[in-house]
């Protein structure tokens, strides 16, 4: 693999921030150390091409998985793109779409470059704009080629010609695009060999997936490079399922129901397209997340913590399914101000709190008859959705995440009524995030475990859809 890929597409991530996503488009987390000191990128001007060319979603999806190589989360690395440009709605969405293709292939795409170039191409940009280039033409086992070949080979030209950092590369581009086209089985057979061009996921990732699930590890790994569907949350309060079953039919969306309150449309559409959006009729959940609501088993007039509540995705459900007093708490403020915006789509009520679930300085001092604890973690249940975390993430990062987030369940635990429960969740495959973290809190408190899903793996098959999350549910032992 090419050093310059290499070397960033393995910088530490900040492991103290989850990647989990906010609703449809991913969560406003806080940036990366990388992303506040943007490197030397060459400014993103565009004034050479026409902004609803494809060379222009080139240029504009090259500069975001440049963002990402170098430590940035893709949302973030988007919303700078689409800070540095005038794109209009259409050439963002292409935009987005092709970056979120390369961080599906990079893994593949680094090696046909590493294998058709003598040295990396330079600059970053230019790497990255070879990386979409060749996403968009690799062929994809059962999806249909987003562009013909011939126009990709001629835009990826006109995006390199654009930039007077890429102009003296144009040939060259030219050049290795028409030779993957001419020898592509050949290239494609040579570079399958290795398990990172072969799965897209860091080499370390795919033997952590082997050893921890040795029947399931392909799945796992397959699922992760789909593209994820659109599931909504229905929102009881204001509307049944059959009713907006009802009027999904009326605006000619195909959806299927697969959950109690959970509906998949059949071609997911950007939110504020969604019939009832705006009006806080559904929300957007992957139907495996819908589980923790009923699962934290809420009653009217019960005093409900959610200890990490940002984006407010489950605080919503929570609040739509009894009358509660609900205190939602999340440590990072930006985030904090993601959940007075949904709730107040859902026109929701909840007492809302910035501060650390591992200290008490927040907290009256009267104890919860529920709390759960969505713990931040590695993610890596929700790569579907987010492709770029398994490139941004390190090896021990599910280590140190599951020390911090013992801190808040052992802290979280002291503010729980007897008798009252505690939902532990992840969005996390890794058992030490999950299993481990559940059996050692459950030792070290003499919690009672009860009833949950546990693992759920990511699971792809029709109407049983969902992320790969976990569940663990205790309750406290009566005095
Ligand atoms: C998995 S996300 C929560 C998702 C949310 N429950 C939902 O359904 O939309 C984890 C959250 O934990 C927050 N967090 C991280 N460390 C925290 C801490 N020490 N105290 C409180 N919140 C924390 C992060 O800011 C992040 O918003």
């Amino acid at each position: 693999m090419h050093p310059p890929s290499r070397k960033t597409l393995t910088k530490p991530s900040n492991p103290t921030k989850s990647a989990k996503p906010a609703s449809a488009a991913r969560p406003a987390r806080a940036a990366s150390p990388a992303a506040a000191q943007p490197a030397a990128l060459p400014a993103f001007a565009l004034t050479e091409i026409k902004p609803d060319s494809l060379a222009f979603s080139l240029v504009g999806a090259a500069h975001a998985v440049s963002y990402v190589l170098e430590g940035t989360a893709l949302p973030q690395a988007l919303a700078r793109v689409f800070a540095q440009t005038n794109a209009s709605p259409q050439a963002r969405g292409a935009i987005q779409d092709i970056s979120y293709r390369t961080m599906r292939q990079v893994g593949c795409v680094d090696a046909l470059l590493t294998l058709m170039t003598s040295k990396p191409p330079e600059p970053p940009l230019l790497y990255s704009l070879m990386c979409c280039a060749l996403t968009l033409i690799v062929k994809v086992e059962g999806e249909d080629a987003p562009y013909e070949d011939f126009i990709v080979v001629d835009q990826a030209v006109n995006a390199a010609a654009s930039s007077p950092h890429m102009v003296f590369a144009k040939g060259m581009v030219n050049a290795i695009l028409r030779r993957f086209l001419r020898e592509q089985p050949e290239l494609l057979a040579t570079v399958m060999k290795q398990p990172t061009a072969l799965w897209n996921y860091p080499q370390w990732w795919v033997d952590q997936c082997k050893a921890a699930y040795p029947q399931d590890w392909q799945a796992i790994l397959r699922s992760g490079n789909q593209a994820p569907p659109l599931t909504l949350r229905v929102n009881r309060r204001l509307i049944s399922v059959a009713d907006y079953l009802s009027m999904l039919e009326q605006a000619q969306m195909a959806a299927t129901q697969i959950g109690p309150y959970a509906v998949r449309l059949a071609k997911p559409v950007p939110v504020l397209q969604i019939p009832g959006f705006e009006q806080g009729m559904v929300s957007v959940q992957d139907a495996g997340a819908q589980l923790a609501g009923p699962l934290l088993d809420v009653q009217d007039g019960m005093r409900v913590l959610d200890a990490c509540a940002a984006p407010g995705g489950k605080t919503g459900h929570l609040l739509e399914l009894a009358d509660i007093d609900l205190l939602a708490l999340d440590s990072d403020p930006k985030r904090v101000d993601r959940i007075h915006e949904n709730l107040a789509r859902l026109k929701l009520f909840a007492n809302i709190k910035t501060g650390d679930a591992g200290k008490n300085n927040w907290w009256d001092g009267q104890v919860f008859d529920r709390i759960l604890a969505d713990v931040p973690c590695t993610a890596s249940g929700i790569v579907r959705r987010h492709p770029d975390i398994r490139w941004l993430r390190r090896k021990m990062d599910a280590v140190q995440l599951a020390a911090s987030s013992a801190r808040l369940l052992d802290n979280l635990w002291n503010m729980l009524k007897p008798e009252g429960k505690l939902l532990l969740v992840t969005c996390s495959i890794w058992p030490m995030e999950s299993e481990a973290q559940a059996v050692a809190f459950g030792q070290r408190h003499g919690a009672i475990r009860l009833d949950a899903p546990g693992q759920l793996l990511p699971k792809l098959d029709g109407n049983n859809d969902h992320d790969g999350l976990f569940y663990a549910l205790f309750q406290k032992p009566a005095v």
